[in-house]
């Protein structure tokens, strides 16, 4: 089966600045359309409005010499006005080739925003397209609200297009700009006008207000078009654009009549740098792009995945330079732990593995997020609290510290089943803590061992708030030892290893 090519045109350079608080330089402009058109081949490319301003300018001109020096002029495009010329002597100034003519596509816009006939109008753009040809600029025309136009006014609509198919232009655009089209719409509107005007080529620009703008343009396809704009990230006025990642893999899985030809692997790559250029975030969960949609975080999905890949489905992360994760958390079952354990070559019993699900659901359920990189400092705190019987327990305690009094600690310890309370001030946290301990200690008549040395660490490469580590060296008897601690705060966690030392001196 021969496929239909569909054009893919870009216009985060335009459309996708006008996300609230975007702006490009215009060395990021550059670098943006150098990925665009070479690493990831798209058709072709808005970079900006004419007029709007002498950085634009300036960001403009030099993306048109790197064009010129690689022979890309006539995939590189502005929006541009009908305002007697004003936009053709910016963009000639600029050294840009193509302009993508800003019309009306709706008689409300017309009679309302421009208060002008149809008749001044289209006598407008037809000299502003004679004047383009006059200075080697080939034209695209607008029709901007041409989706409330086909409901409101289709007459007017089809009035502009009998006299624009006329027009010595190169391709038309029909865009949904404040997003109102459902598919069936978009699919009913597109198709009775590719089918009255088979010869000319169509594109079509959708906005994602009701999150319908893939959907819309799949239909548009269908309907006959033949090139679709898109943004990265879905960027663009108000709720942005159809997304560029997710239109490429729709139509790539679900349209096998249909030849584009993006480079996938680099989606992410380009997707970040957007995201690094621009400050607008992506949401974790957009697909393709977003941090978290190729990560299993319920344990039966990740113990599907063992199983014959039964919760894969055709959106590989390979396909997009990403890889598939496993989270740790509250919902995590040992196929999660396991998994990651993989990844760090470490492997454990089916004992200990139990420990370290469970110790992992227990801070998932205290809202703390816990990485990979958190994995062997878990091992190793649960591995040596199962090495000895737990015969003094820290039932409760209240660490008080404010500005200008001294740190305070109330300590309730278990000891050999009684229990014992007692209060103590310090220097610091732990030290009030310390102090209330060795009062229980000193009432018993026994000494604790010697603090020699106070470590804290968090798992390196960790980019979790779920750890911290605090290692501390006592000295019993003149012999030195370690005990370990893990927790979200410091000070508990070497309350937890002070508690590992009180069971170690008494085993
Ligand atoms: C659906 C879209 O995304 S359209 C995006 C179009 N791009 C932009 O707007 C780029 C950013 N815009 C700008 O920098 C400025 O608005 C400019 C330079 C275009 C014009 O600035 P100003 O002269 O200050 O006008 P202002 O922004 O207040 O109003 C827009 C003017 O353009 C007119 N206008 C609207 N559509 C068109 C059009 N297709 N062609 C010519 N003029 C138009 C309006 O009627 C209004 O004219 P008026 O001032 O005579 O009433
Ligand atoms: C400039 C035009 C095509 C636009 O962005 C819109 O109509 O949404």
């Amino acid at each position: 089966m021969e496929k239909r090519k569909i054009e893919i045109m870009d216009t985060t350079l335009r459309d996708g600045e006008q996300t609230s608080g975007v702006s490009f330089s215009a060395a990021e402009k550059l670098t943006i359309a150098q990925l665009l058109l070479e690493e990831l081949n798209i058709d072709r490319i808005e970079i900006a409005s004419a007029r709007v301003s002498e950085g634009e300018f300036q960001g403009v001109s030099g993306i048109m010499s790197w064009a010129e020096e690689k022979g890309y002029t006539s995939r590189i495009e502005v929006l541009t006005f009908v305002d007697g010329g004003l936009s053709i002597d910016w963009m000639k100034k600029s050294g840009a080739k193509v302009q993508n003519l800003l019309t009306k596509g709706s008689l409300n816009h017309l009679t309302h925003q421009l208060k002008k006939t149809p008749e001044q109008h289209f006598s407008e753009i037809a000299q502003t397209i004679a004047l383009a040809k006059e200075n080697n600029i080939e034209t695209n025309v607008y029709l901007e609200d041409w989706s409330n136009g086909m409901r409101n006014s289709p007459e007017y609509v089809f009035q502009y297009l009998d006299f624009l198919t006329q027009q010595p232009i190169k391709r038309i655009l029909l865009p949904d700009t404040l997003g109102v089209l459902i598919p069936s719409q978009a699919f009913e509107f597109i198709s009775t006008i590719t089918a009255k005007y088979p010869n000319t080529h169509f594109d079509f620009h959708a906005h994602n207000d009701y999150d319908l703008s893939v959907a819309n343009v799949m239909e548009a396809i269908k309907a006959g078009i033949k090139g679709l704009h898109v943004t990265v990230n879905g960027m663009g006025e108000r709720a942005g654009n159809a997304p560029l990642e997710s239109t490429v893999a729709v139509i790539n899985d679900f349209m096998p009549d249909v030849k584009i030809n993006i480079k996938e692997t680099s989606l992410y790559s380009v997707s970040k740098l957007v995201e690094t250029f621009t400050g607008y975030r992506i949401p974790a969960n957009k697909p393709i792009v977003g941090d978290n949609v190729f990560t299993q975080t319920a344990g039966i999905h990740a113990d599907g995945d063992n199983k014959n890949n039964l919760y894969f489905n055709d959106l590989l992360p390979e396909r997009f330079g990403r890889k598939r994760k496993y989270a740790l958390g509250k919902t995590s079952g040992k196929a999660n732990i396991e998994k990651n354990l993989q990844e760090l070559g470490l492997k454990l019993n089916q004992e200990d593995l139990k420990l370290v699900t469970q110790r992992i659901i227990e801070l998932g359920d205290k809202k703390e997020t816990v990485t990979k990189e958190d994995l062997p400092y878990i091992i190793s705190d649960v591995l040596d609290s199962h090495t000895y019987e737990e015969k003094i327990k820290i039932e409760s305690y209240i660490l008080v510290h404010s500005k200008g009094m001294r740190p305070s600690t109330t300590l309730c310890l278990k000891f050999d089943g009684e229990i014992i309370e007692e209060n103590a001030q310090g220097d610091g946290q732990f030290d009030a803590f310390m102090n209330a301990l060795t009062k229980i200690y000193k009432s018993k008549k026994l000494t604790l061992p010697k603090l020699i040395d106070y470590a804290v660490r968090i798992p390196p490469g960790s980019s979790s708030d779920a750890l911290c580590e605090t290692i501390i060296t006592w000295v019993n008897n003149g012999k030195e030892f370690k005990t370990r601690g893990l927790d979200s705060d410091q000070t508990v966690a070497a309350i937890i290893a002070t508690q590992k030392m009180l069971n170690v001196i008494t085993q």
